[in-house]
């Protein structure tokens, strides 16, 4: 939560930072997941061009809920993006459960994030015209797993979501907070440490984006699942263990 102690954290890693020695140190101790440092992004539009982030250092612990929360356009889809190795920085640094991403080839970074990172967006991004297990069911496919064992975790997994009766469905058949269950299910396939989740609640109602939170933060603590939301609803404060807030491209706690 934002409060007088997770000041204290950030300044606290923010000193450690300072120090190389300290940082080397600190990466093998404390179980930090994500970590960036001197993370900048300009983008480039014909001649103009604009800073979105200006000189970001985060770090998130393993198994913690961090929540990205600041005004529109202050660079929170920007950092989601960059710390889940969909966009490169300008400059800076992004470290993943030990490992340098901004140092990976294309297809290196690509592997990483198919067996570390599950995916939660606001607009669900189920493929239309597979079923619930379906869309589930390709991704373990993708990461390796035999049809016989894929179908046999789809169906865990959507019964732990809560839709054991609904796997035949299609996405248009299932309400929206369904829909968002699937890619729930879908993010959690095959255990990645890594969940990376942009304004899920978004397209909800409000009882539907609180039961789908609270959805994903009990499974994301069961399965130890480090996960970093993006969001604006400040009832999913409760669920978090950090908040960093946003404004014009800095992070200011
Ligand atoms: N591809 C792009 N090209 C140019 N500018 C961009 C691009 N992506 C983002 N921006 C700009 O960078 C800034 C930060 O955008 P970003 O989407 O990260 O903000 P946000 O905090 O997630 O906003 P919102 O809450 O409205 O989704 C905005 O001013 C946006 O217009």
């Amino acid at each position: 939560m934002c409060t007088v102690a997770s000041f204290r954290l950030l300044s606290s890693i923010r000193t450690q930072l300072d120090s190389s020695v300290d940082r080397d140190r600190l990466d093998t101790r404390s179980a930090i997941a994500i970590a960036c440092h001197g993370i900048e992004m300009t983008f480039q539009s014909g001649k103009q061009s604009y800073q979105a982030l200006k000189g970001i250092d985060l770090e998130v612990n393993s198994g913690t809920i961090q929540l990205l929360m600041g005004p529109s356009g202050s660079g929170k889809t920007t950092l989601l993006s960059i710390l889940a190795g969909l966009l490169t920085p300008s400059k800076g640094k992004v470290n993943l459960l030990g490992q340098d991403i901004t140092a990976m080839s294309r297809s290196e970074l690509a592997k990483f994030r198919l067996h570390n990172i599950g995916f939660i967006f606001q607009k669900f991004n189920l493929f239309p015209a597979l079923t619930a297990a379906e869309n589930v069911e390709i991704v373990l496919k993708m990461k390796g797993m035999s049809d016989k064992m894929a179908k046999k975790e789809t169906k865990h997994l959507l019964a732990t979501v809560g839709l054991g009766d609904k796997t035949d469905l299609l996405p248009r058949d299932l309400s929206g907070g369904q829909q968002q269950r699937v890619a729930i299910a879908r993010a959690l396939a095959g255990n990645p440490k890594l969940i990376m989740a942009d304004e899920p609640t978004a397209a909800l109602d409000s009882y539907n984006g609180h039961a789908v939170i609270e959805l994903l933060a009990r499974l994301a603590k069961q399965e130890g699942c480090t996960v970093v939301m993006v969001t604006h609803d400040p009832r999913i404060v409760d669920v978090a263990d950090r908040v960093a807030y946003l404004e014009d491209g800095i992070l200011k706690i």
